[in-house]
């Protein structure tokens, strides 16, 4: 492979979530999901903790120097031994079936003890300076013990800035040019080789490739599809009514004329599916005052819209700010649009947003 610069983190990226998001598929195809609530009442599910030990290993063994920001911590895993030892059984069977690259990723973890301790090495603050990678392991995982959608997520930041994102999208269609449905469909998904790893370095474009199950091949480079009249766009937001209002959205297509309903999926997969051009419009409508959004949530998604011909900035148009530690806390919501009509949304947002 040609060395320029950050493919060696991109190619350790990929990997690390196609490893992951097999981990992943294999959860979402058995019954027994191992789901436990943390202390926000959020879920958390033994394929979210098995992801998050099986790439920081992986960023362990190749970039041993940066810091990891994660969503998840073993806390729950240390006191709970029966779903302790289900996640160590799934990550001690979650191997790359190409030998090198498992090699590349530096291969197995030792020991239960120091998959827990791996776990718990995602907990940097974060911050404007250096190298940190920002990891959701799962995203949406609500979507994922619903049977929809949800993503495996993988950003790195320098200096605060996006510079790689990576994002295994299991459930979504291989083919870029499939138009965007809220259901998965029956033949969408598999326990194996079915969905897309999508992912972009700054100032490279973005790509999209099938998930696989062994060596990466076929990239292909995805790019927004141009609106000629916004009245026409697709909407794509949250599933979840707390995480993203409702009704302002439906005041907002009013105000740009836009008939379509609005198509509902959960995770970052919102972020790829605008990118790839099977949607076009990204809305993230603040539906608490009080709630700050995380930066595992966005790295990833942001770079690849963005690199992707879109822009991705907060309600007011603002871009997201990952410097700030482990949240957006300078940001509120999130807007992702094509480049050239994102001031033309930005400002419908404002008017009814504004207007409350
Ligand atoms: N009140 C809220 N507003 C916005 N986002 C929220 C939220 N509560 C939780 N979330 C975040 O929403 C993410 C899912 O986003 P989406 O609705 O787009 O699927 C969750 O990620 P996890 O599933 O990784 O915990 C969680 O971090
Ligand atoms: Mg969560
Ligand atoms: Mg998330
Ligand atoms: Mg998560």
């Amino acid at each position: 492979m040609a060395s320029t610069e950050y493919s060696k983190e991109l190619h350790i990226a990929l990997l690390a979530v196609q490893r992951a998001t097999l981990l992943t598929k294999s959860v979402f195809h058995s019954h027994a999901k191992g789901t436990l609530d943390k202390a926000d009442a959020s879920p958390v599910t033994i394929g979210d903790f098995g992801a998050q030990a099986l790439i920081i290993s992986a960023l362990q063994h190749n970039f041993p120097d940066d810091e990891i920001v994660a969503e998840e911590e073993a806390k729950d895993l240390r006191e709970n031994s029966k779903v302790r030892q289900t996640v160590w059984d799934l990550v001690q069977n979650s191997k790359l079936s190409d030998d090198a690259a498992e090699k590349e990723l530096g291969g197995a973890i030792a020991s239960v003890d120091s998959m827990l301790d791996i776990i718990d090495k995602g907990d940097s603050k974060g911050g404007s300076k250096g190298r940190i990678w920002a990891i959701d392991p799962i995203d949406g995982t609500k979507g994922f013990l619903r049977g929809g959608q949800y993503a495996v997520c993988l950003g790195l930041m320098v200096d605060g800035d996006v510079k790689v994102g990576v994002l295994g999208c299991p459930n979504l269609p291989v083919d870029d040019s499939q138009p965007l449905t809220e259901d998965i469909g029956a033949d969408a998904t598999d326990a194996e080789g079915k969905g897309v790893l999508f992912s972009a370095v700054q100032g490279k474009g973005a790509a999209s490739r099938p998930l696989g199950k062994g060596s990466l091949a076929n990239e292909s480079t995805i790019g927004m599809k141009p609106i000629s009249n916004i009245s026409d766009a697709t909407f794509c937001e949250s599933v979840e009514a707390g995480h993203s209002s409702q009704s302002d959205s439906v005041a907002i297509a009013n105000k740009l004329g836009i008939t379509k309903p609005s198509v509902r999926m959960d995770s970052q997969a919102k972020y790829a599916s605008i990118a790839r051009g099977a949607g076009d419009l990204y809305l993230r409508l603040p539906v608490r005052k009080d709630y700050v959004e995380k930066i595992w949530d966005h790295a990833a998604g942001d770079l690849i819209v963005r690199e992707a011909g879109g822009q991705v900035t907060d309600t007011e148009g603002k871009r997201l700010d990952f410097s700030h530690g482990r949240t957006l806390k300078e940001n509120k919501g999130v807007i992702a649009a094509p480049k050239d009509v994102h001031q033309h949304v930005i400002e419908a947002v404002m008017s009814v947003l504004g207007s409350k």
